[in-house]
């Protein structure tokens, strides 16, 4: 059953908790409310796609959540560990060490083959990789033949699938993925998508989406809404069709 809910679930084990999270940009006359008080937990585990109208604030949100932005006001944890009292070597540690990013633009280095590519974050922290864990994550993603090629020898999807795999190779608490099938044709789309649910499913990954395709939030395990840099509400177990609905719902 999914059903578009205005209060939130209780959720029971967090990887990432906000409360009141506020964010403003300018000053004056032209500031700008991108985050008016947001109170949010995100499942441990689960694959959360954050939707919302243009200017909403998904894109805020998410950077607020993973340090690459600071907050006006307001308190975030990723697994127990607040975000919003970080001096920036703390963030860029965090970052590196627990976060995983994926991108709309994959943002793979050009000179690098695959396995390079891949292996690259835990390269530059001087971490040894798992060789399990990197198996299994390049199985999962279907990359087996494709590692010593480089990005220009790579279609978009498997540039996408490159940049999935150096984002969950390390294992981090959370993965945020920002519009990655953006650049996608819809068959590229749908192979990435399956690859964050296996990763979910399989790896146990904790994934955050921002989209704006009701076709990929649909994989996810919870669907919450902003608008206006405040939460609407949420789905869970979304379909295409409910999550058309809560999108209309909330106009
Ligand atoms: N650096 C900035 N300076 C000033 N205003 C900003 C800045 N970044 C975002 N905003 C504003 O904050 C609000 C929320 O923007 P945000 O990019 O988070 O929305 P979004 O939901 O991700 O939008 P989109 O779907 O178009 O990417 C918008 O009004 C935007 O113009």
């Amino acid at each position: 059953m999914s059903a578009f809910t205005r209060t939130l679930a209780p959720v029971d084990d967090p990887v990432v908790v906000v409360r009141d999270l506020k964010k403003t940009f300018g000053l004056g006359t032209t500031l700008v409310h991108a985050l008016r008080g947001i109170d949010l937990k995100l499942g441990r585990g689960e694959l959360t796609a954050i939707m919302g109208p243009s200017g909403s604030g998904k894109s805020t949100l998410m950077h607020c959540i993973a340090g690459l932005e600071g907050a006006t006001s307001g308190q975030v944890l990723i697994d127990g560990k607040e975000v919003t009292a970080m001096k920036e070597s703390e963030l860029t540690r965090l970052r590196r060490d627990h976060i995983g990013f994926i991108f709309q633009s994959f943002n793979l280095v050009p000179t690098l083959n695959a396995r390079e590519n891949i292996t690259l974050p835990a390269t530059i922290a001087g971490r040894t990789i798992d060789q399990d864990h990197f198996d299994r994550v390049v199985e999962t993603v279907g990359l087996g033949d494709r590692l010593e090629h480089r990005p220009t020898e790579l279609s978009g999807g498997q540039q996408q699938r490159v940049a999935c795999a150096r984002a969950m190779v390390g294992s981090p608490d959370v993965v945020f993925a920002d519009e990655p099938t953006g650049n996608l044709d819809s068959t590229a789309a749908e192979q990435i998508l399956q690859f964050l649910r296996t990763s979910v499913d399989e790896l146990g990954q904790s994934v955050v989406m921002v989209t704006h395709e009701p076709d990929s939030a649909a994989w996810a395990d919870r669907v919450v809404i902003l608008r206006d840099g405040q939460i609407l509400g949420e789905l869970r177990n979304p379909t295409r069709d409910t999550i058309l609905d809560a999108l209309r719902d909330g106009k």
